[in-house]
């Protein structure tokens, strides 16, 4: 399929991005309220990584528009949250505050150039909607895959997160979609979370901070545009561009905030042998993509520890729209991140590897052949 002819699926994939990330913001509103009143929105998965209303609710919208868009039939959505906790009869309470959460977005479709139900969606639609999305991807023909809400730590914590839809078709990823409803206007934000709306008062309907990020697969474009409320502002969007920075002295290298997810000491190590001098900097989620992306930061490395198996939908979206930025993607071998064996990353060398540019990029690859020998990993 060539990639000129996704004009469809970009658009659809930038508008719901924007819709999620419009459910997201509210949802993380009502995260801040005292537990009595927020709806019990936070539930523990069983591996007790956090599960939320908007993570539901989210794979509920992409999942209802995309069928609404392109028909149910033949549709493949691999995503990462299943029905089985949310249709048990004690989570009856859970059940309707996705409902509300659902029906309250999908309300303002059109003003998203999308479609809306005639009516609200009931709670069998909104399960069928999320149950559908349980693809398991695979090495021919076309998929989505959605992570709902990536970073959920940081989403339960006020911090960053992001919304990320990709489409797959044969292994590759065409097009990816990141929605950061927390992305700073300063990048020196992103890491130490200040106050976004102490700084200056937003302009009525827009906010400082929040934006979605979108690249087509051989454009050389990645898109940028700014989250606003209640809509898009199409006029609004702005090209995306790595760092120019190939020097480690200078380079900034983000990672993910939790020990457990990556390896601190081994990139530490890796970071201090190449002469990088900046500390790292944490952020949750696949935003580390959006920094690279947008020329806030010049490396993103993660070193899960080897039982863990990355998963396509934590990203499919990154991959592609920092490419198309003019940045490198690969695992810590230098081999591209392969898509097309289901839901994981099978065959992934060690680590994944984000960067600006080639230069910084060559010297990650050899610090790593230089410093594994002696790593514990
Ligand atoms: N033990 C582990 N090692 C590495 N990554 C893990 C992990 N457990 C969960 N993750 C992944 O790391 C993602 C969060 O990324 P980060 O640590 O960069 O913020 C999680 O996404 P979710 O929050 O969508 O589950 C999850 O997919
Ligand atoms: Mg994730």
């Amino acid at each position: 399929m060539a990639v000129e002819s996704l004009a469809t699926e970009m658009d659809t994939a930038v508008r719901v991005v924007h819709l999620a990330s419009s459910l997201c913001v509210k949802v993380q509103e009502k995260l801040r309220l005292p537990s009595s009143t927020n709806g019990g929105h936070v539930k523990s998965k069983d591996d007790d990584s956090p599960v939320t209303v908007a993570d539901w609710g989210v794979q509920a919208i992409v999942s209802w528009v995309l069928a609404e868009v392109f028909g149910g039939q033949s549709l493949s959505i691999v995503a990462e949250e299943d029905t089985e906790s949310l249709s048990k009869a004690e989570s009856l309470g859970l059940l309707g505050a996705v409902s509300n959460a659902v029906n309250e977005a999908l309300s303002e479709a059109p003003k998203y150039g999308l479609p809306k139900p005639d009516k609200p969606l009931g709670s069998t639609e909104i399960l069928e909607a999320i149950g559908r999305c349980n693809s398991v991807g695979g090495p021919k023909g076309r998929h989505w895959v959605l992570d709902p809400v990536d970073g959920t730590l940081g989403f339960v914590r006020g911090d960053q997160y992001a919304v990320a839809l990709a489409l797959i078709e044969n292994g590759k990823v065409l097009l990816g979609v990141l929605g950061c409803p927390n992305y700073p206007l300063k990048k020196e934000c992103l890491s130490n979370g200040c106050n976004q709306t102490t700084t200056s008062k937003p302009a009525a309907g827009s906010v400082l901070k929040g934006c979605v990020m979108y690249a087509k697969r051989g454009t050389g474009q990645a898109w940028m545009q700014p989250l606003v409320a209640g809509g898009i502002s199409e006029s609004a969007a702005t090209l995306l561009k790595v760092s120019s920075v190939d020097d480690p002295a200078l380079a900034t290298v983000c990672e993910p905030v939790e020990r457990a997810n990556s390896n601190h000491l081994f990139t530490a190590g890796l970071a201090n042998s190449m002469g990088v001098r900046k500390q790292p900097m944490r952020v949750y989620s696949m935003v580390k993509y959006a920094a690279i992306a947008r020329g806030d930061a010049e490396v993103f490395m993660k070193f899960a520890q080897s039982s863990y198996k990355e998963k396509i939908w934590d990203h499919a979206a990154g991959v592609v729209i920092v490419e198309e930025a003019g940045g490198v993607v690969t695992d810590a071998g230098g081999r591209d991140l392969d898509f097309s064996k289901g839901v994981y990353l099978e065959g992934l060398d060690r680590g994944i590897i984000a960067c600006s540019g080639q230069v910084l990029h060559e010297k990650i690859i050899g610090a790593v052949y230089a410093s594994w020998e002696s790593s514990s990993l």
